[in-house]
C-alpha cells in the first residue's frame, strides 16, 4: 500500500533547479533510501516532504490525501515524522524529559485543563516506550550532555518515534557515527521495519544495502534510477554517476561489489 507519494516535485534557488521533477512512492512499512553524491538534493528533497522547504511546483500525498499545502506540525499530527535533529535537544535535561518534551511539542495545548501528574504520566509513559524502542530505556535518567554521539541519534529517532508516526524522514542518521554504533542503528532500524515506513538518506552504503526495500538515487536533483538493492547495484547509470566520488563510491563498496 502506497503511503506516501510525491508526483514532480520542483524545488529552485536562484537559477538552480535543486530538485528536478522528482516523482516517488514510499509504501507502508518499508524502508526507501534516497542516495546521490553531495549536492544531489537529498536533504532539500527531505525538507520538502517534512514541510521545512516549499517547493516550486508538485504534490505531496500522504495516506491517500494531498499534504502539499499543510506547515510542518499538520504533517507530523498526520503521522510523517522528520527525526529531530540533536541541536534542537536541551543537553542539561534527561534523555526522558527530552523525549517528554517532543511528545508534548505535537500533542500541542490539549494539556491546559489537565492534572499535572495525569500530563507527566501522559507524557513519560509515551516517552519511556519511545526510548524503549531504540534501546535507550537504561538511559532514561541520564542527562543528554552526558550522552556518547551514537546515544544521541537513538535519542533523535526516539523522540521522532514519540510522535507515534507512521512514516519516518531520516537524515543521516550514521552521520558521524563509529562502526560498532552504525551497526547498532542499522540493526535498530531494521527491527523498526514493517512497523515505520521510513525514506532513509545515508552516505554509509553499508547500511543503505543492508536496509533497503527501495533505493532511489538522485544526481544534479534528477531521479536517475529507482529499484530493489539488486537493480541498483547493476545499474549501469548510477554505476556512471558514482565514478570519481571518493568518499561515496558506490563501484568500490563490498556490498554494491557483489553483483
Ligand atoms: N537554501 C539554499 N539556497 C541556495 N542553494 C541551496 C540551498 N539549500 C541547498 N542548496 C543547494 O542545493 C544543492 C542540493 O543541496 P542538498 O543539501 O539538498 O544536497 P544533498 O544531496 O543533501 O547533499 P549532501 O550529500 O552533501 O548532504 C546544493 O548545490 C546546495 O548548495
Amino acid at each position: 500500500m502506497t503511503l506516501l507519494r510525491a508526483d514532480h516535485l520542483i524545488k529552485r534557488y536562484g537559477g538552480l533547479t535543486v530538485t528536478d521533477d522528482v516523482s516517488m512512492t514510499v509504501n507502508a512499512g518499508e524502508i526507501h533510501a534516497v542516495i546521490g553524491p553531495n549536492g544531489a538534493g537529498k536533504t532539500t528533497l527531505i525538507g520538502q516532504l517534512s514541510g521545512e522547504i516549499k517547493s516550486n511546483s508538485g504534490t505531496i500525498s500522504f495516506d491517500g490525501n494531498d499534504i502539499t499545502a499543510l506547515p510542518i506540525e499538520q504533517r507530523v499530527r498526520r503521522g510523517l515524522a522528520r527525526s529531530y535533529q540533536i541541536t534542537s535537544v536541551f543537553p542539561d535535561f534527561t534523555a526522558l524529559q527530552n523525549v517528554a518534551l517532543a511528545v508534548q511539542a505535537q500533542r500541542g495545548h490539549s494539556f491546559r485543563f489537565w492534572e499535572p501528574t495525569t500530563v507527566a504520566r501522559e507524557l513519560n509513559d509515551p516517552a519511556h516506550q519511545a526510548l524503549e524502542l531504540v534501546g535507550l530505556a537504561s538511559r532514561a535518567g541520564t542527562r543528554v550532555g552526558d550522552m556518547a554521539h551514537g546515544e544521541h541519534r537513538q535519542l533523535e529517532l526516539a523522540m521522532a518515534l514519540a510522535c507515534e508516526p507512521r512514516m519516518l524522514l531520516l537524515d543521516e542518521p550514521m552521520a558521524g557515527m563509529s562502526q560498532r554504533e552504525s551497526e547498532t542503528m542499522t540493526e535498530l532500524l531494521l527491527r523498526l521495519r514493517g512497523k515505520y515506513a521510513m525514506l532513509l538518506v545515508e552516505h554509509d552504503m553499508e547500511a543503505v544495502f543492508a536496509l533497503s526495500d527501495c533505493i532511489t538515487v538522485l544526481v544534479y536533483g534528477k531521479k536517475i534510477a529507482s529499484g530493489t538493492p539488486d537493480e541498483i547495484r547493476r545499474n549501469e547509470d548510477v554505476k556512471t554517476a558514482y565514478l570519481g566520488e571518493e568518499d561515496d563510491d558506490l563501484a568500490a563498496h563490498p556490498a554494491a561489489q557483489e553483483a
